[in-house]
């Protein structure tokens, strides 16, 4: 299968890129030659392309800079997904997009079901649900998978950050009150190339969702950094209300993954395992003596 891959740079895109299985080869457009800004060259570079199936990893991910910036994340996130979904529908070729947890309103603490209504609170989210909206309106073959809480080796994430902040201090606060599951970007690799197959074989189109489990809240998976990375650094738990930020976080980002397992056969990854792995990669899993 030839894979076409929006994205070259991010966490997920960089796992697609090492992670390609026997017999998928993949050739991914960065910003050069798709620029998300510009959705109509985007739409016009998957009408020319050799592909058997389309995933799309990039996107504008500055949740905070989103605030100030809505309209530009508007096209990056809503118009071009949109625009390249349309391309893709035109030559019936499967289109991957990947979403996230920030659409939905993060209200009670039921894990929220890919069908449930939708509310994002943030500008980001805002911009996400748009692109799911046109990704479906454009009616080709497709799977949207809702994912939360990325970390991998590359890029900027919460991992990473952790483990700076945690060799300079000998504490730092985070909250304690929003609730998610952290997802490994190789994890989601997977996910997408099991669902560009898929798709390409006739499997069925359709919002899911994909994350880590246990649920923890991102104090819990700081404590996981810290232990896992030998750091001494304390984590002393907050409310969201003690960590201002621009865009409002939802506190519940719990997700039902359940109906991805039922139509592909994908289950929910360990993000302990994924973890390991990472700091590992980065030389900073703590090997006791
Ligand atoms: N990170 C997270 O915690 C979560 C991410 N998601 C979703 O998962 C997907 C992958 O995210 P992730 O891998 O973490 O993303 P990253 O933040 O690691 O990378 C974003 C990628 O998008 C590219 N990009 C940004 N703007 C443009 C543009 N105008 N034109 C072309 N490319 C652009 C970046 O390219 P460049 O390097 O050139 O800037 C980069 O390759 C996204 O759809 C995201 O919304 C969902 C839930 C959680
Ligand atoms: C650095 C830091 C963050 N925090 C808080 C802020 C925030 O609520 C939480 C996570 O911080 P981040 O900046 O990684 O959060 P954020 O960028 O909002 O992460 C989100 O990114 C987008 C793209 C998604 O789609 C989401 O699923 C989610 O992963 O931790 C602390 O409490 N203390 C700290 O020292």
């Amino acid at each position: 299968m030839r894979l076409l891959l929006i994205g070259r740079t991010g966490q997920v895109a960089t796992e697609i890129l090492r992670r390609a299985p026997e017999g998928v080869a993949v050739t991914a457009l960065g910003r050069d030659v798709a620029d998300l800004s510009d959705p109509a060259a985007c739409a016009a570079a998957i009408a020319r392309a050799e592909a058997d199936a389309v995933v799309n990893a990039a996107a504008w991910t500055a949740v905070d800079r989103a605030e100030s910036e809505e309209e530009a994340a508007r096209v990056i996130n809503g118009e071009a997904p949109a625009a390249m979904a349309r391309a893709a529908a035109a030559r019936g070729l499967p289109f991957v997009h990947i979403s996230t947890d920030y659409v939905f309103d993060g209200l009670g603490t039921k894990p929220f079901a890919p069908e449930d209504p939708v509310a994002p609170q943030n500008a980001y989210g805002r911009s996400k649900l748009l692109g799911e909206q046109g990704v479906r309106q454009a009616g080709g073959p497709h799977v949207i998978l809702r994912t939360a809480w990325v970390f991998s080796a590359h890029g900027a994430n919460f991992v990473k950050t952790m483990l700076r902040l945690g060799r300079e201090r000998e504490a730092i606060t985070v909250v304690a009150d929003q609730i998610g599951g952290p997802t490994p970007a190789a994890a989601i690799a997977d996910a997408c190339f099991a669902l560009a197959q898929g798709l390409a074989q006739g499997g069925p189109s359709g919002t899911h969702h994909f994350c880590g489990a246990p649920e923890t809240s991102w104090a819990g998976f700081a404590e996981a950094i810290m232990a896992e990375a030998g750091l001494a650094c304390r984590v002393n738990p907050i409310p969201s209300s003690a960590y201002p930020t621009p865009a409002t976080r939802p506190l519940n980002s719990r997700m039902d993954c359940g109906s991805l397992h039922s139509a592909y056969g994908i289950a929910q990854p360990d993000w302990r395992d994924g973890l390991r792995n990472v700091l590992r990669e980065l030389g900073a899993l703590h090997a006791p003596a």
